[in-house]
């Protein structure tokens, strides 16, 4: 079984770094990382629409996945490295095409996990699982390494400089709980890296599936956008709350698909009750969110996809007890630590493509929204999606 990606109680040393945790309140490095996200993903996002365009002159349609994961992992490239990356570069390329076989051989499941000796014996699906785990830490050891040579503790970049800056500090002495080895860093950006970037991806690919299978959403979204932004400005992070039915979409969107059904694998660290259910010490636990998102219980028609549900009667207001019924980020202490950046970054690109295309999937199209068995749900790639641009933008063609 794969690892838990935060393995080395990165959690504490990461809310070291970042007071509050990404997102948390008040903190300016809290507040750099913020400008630096909208920065960076407005940026993709308008290399997206500039590309899809592209796509539909010269071919007439397009996969749109494999130019999201790009534009995603280089926003958190961006964050942790300074670095952005050329759609063609074929170190990245090599990185996120790497990462889908990685998925798919942890999807296959580990026959080793239950019968230990197995293990001794050549593995097609392990192999694979170790190439991968050896190519993304190498990439990752090269940027530190570089961050390290080129550091300036009157400049700091980026999240590796900020970590670099941490594992110096003098002042906090050799046994302080906050001070990061220096060997951790790498183990630290792997985790960040790691986590953020096929998730987030998955949410995005999802948004598309469900605004093309649902062109009345997608329209109303388009008019909340021209209504609340109009056209002449792009939409901005602080724009988070002024639209509803946008954000009740996403989390609607969330909710539906629950791409990552299951938390990270836990255990109990000593014997348990939970809702009067006895479970043992070192037992191995998992929150099923799939469960929770799709219980009748909580939800009328689970099934439907309807993002009204999260609306208030008159439709300007989200109701925030529901949305926060929904479970993607887990539980608990180790709840995902990118939670506010990944919301962020879902609503940006969203709101950025959609202010300016409007997506569909052309004749003879087929969209299968059965999701596929994995590390996290995916659905199967359409060739078919189409863009049309809304109106005419300033400085496009
Ligand atoms: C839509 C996008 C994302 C989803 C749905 C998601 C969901 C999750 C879930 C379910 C967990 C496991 C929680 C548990 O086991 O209780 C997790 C852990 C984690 N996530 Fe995310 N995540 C997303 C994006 C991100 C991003 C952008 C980052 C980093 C920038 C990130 C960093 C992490 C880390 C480091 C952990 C391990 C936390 C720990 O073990 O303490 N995630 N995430």
């Amino acid at each position: 079984m794969p690892k838990p990606p935060n393995t080395v109680g990165s959690r504490s040393i990461l809310l070291a770094v970042t007071p509050g945790g990404f997102g948390g309140p008040g903190t300016t490095l809290v507040e750099e990382l913020l400008c630096l996200l909208e920065e960076h993903v407005s940026k993709e996002a308008e290399y997206l629409v500039t590309k899809f365009l592209q796509l539909m002159e010269e071919q007439k349609r397009f996969e749109p996945y494999r130019y999201l994961v790009v534009s995603v992992a280089n926003v958190i490239c961006a964050m942790c490295f300074g670095k952005r990356y050329e759609h063609e570069d074929q170190e990245l390329l090599r990185l996120v095409n790497f990462s889908e076989e990685f998925t798919d051989v942890t999807a296959a499941g580990n026959p080793a996990d239950f019968i230990p000796l197995l293990r001794y014996l050549p593995s097609r699906s392990m192999k694979l699982f170790l190439d991968f785990n050896r190519y993304f830490l190498s990439f990752l050891q090269k940027r530190v390494k570089e961050h390290y040579e080129t550091y300036d503790e009157n400049n700091i970049r980026d999240i590796t400089d900020s970590l670099i800056e941490q594992c110096l500090d003098k002042k906090l002495g050799a046994n302080t709980a906050t001070q990061i080895p220096k060997e951790k860093i790498v183990n630290l950006v792997n985790d960040l890296f790691g986590a953020g970037f096929d998730t987030t991806t998955t949410a995005l690919s999802w948004s598309l599936m469900y605004l093309v299978t649902n062109p009345s959403m997608q329209r109303r979204i388009q008019e909340e956008l021209d209504r609340t932004i109009g056209r002449e400005r792009r939409p901005r992070l602080s724009d988070r709350g002024t639209l509803p039915y946008t954000e009740a979409f996403i989390l609607e969107m969330f909710r539906h698909s629950s791409f990552l059904p299951f938390t990270i694998p836990h255990s109990t660290t000593k014997d348990t009750v939970l809702n009067g259910h006895f479970i043992p010490k070192d037992r191995c636990v998992f929150v099923n969110q799939w469960q929770v998102n799709h219980d009748e219980k909580l939800w009328k028609d689970p099934e439907t996809f309807n993002p009204e549900r999260f609306l208030s009667a008159d439709g300007t207001k989200v109701n925030k007890e529901d949305g926060e019924k929904v479970l993607v980020f887990g539980l608990g202490k180790r709840r995902c630590i990118g939670e506010n950046i990944a919301r962020w970054q879902v609503f940006l690109f969203l709101t950025t493509l959609l202010q300016q295309l409007e997506f569909s999937v052309g004749e003879g199209g087929r969209v299968d929204m059965t999701p596929l068995y994995g590390l996290s749900l995916k659905h199967k790639r359409c060739e078919h999606f189409q863009v049309r641009l809304r109106f005419p933008a300033k400085g496009r063609s």
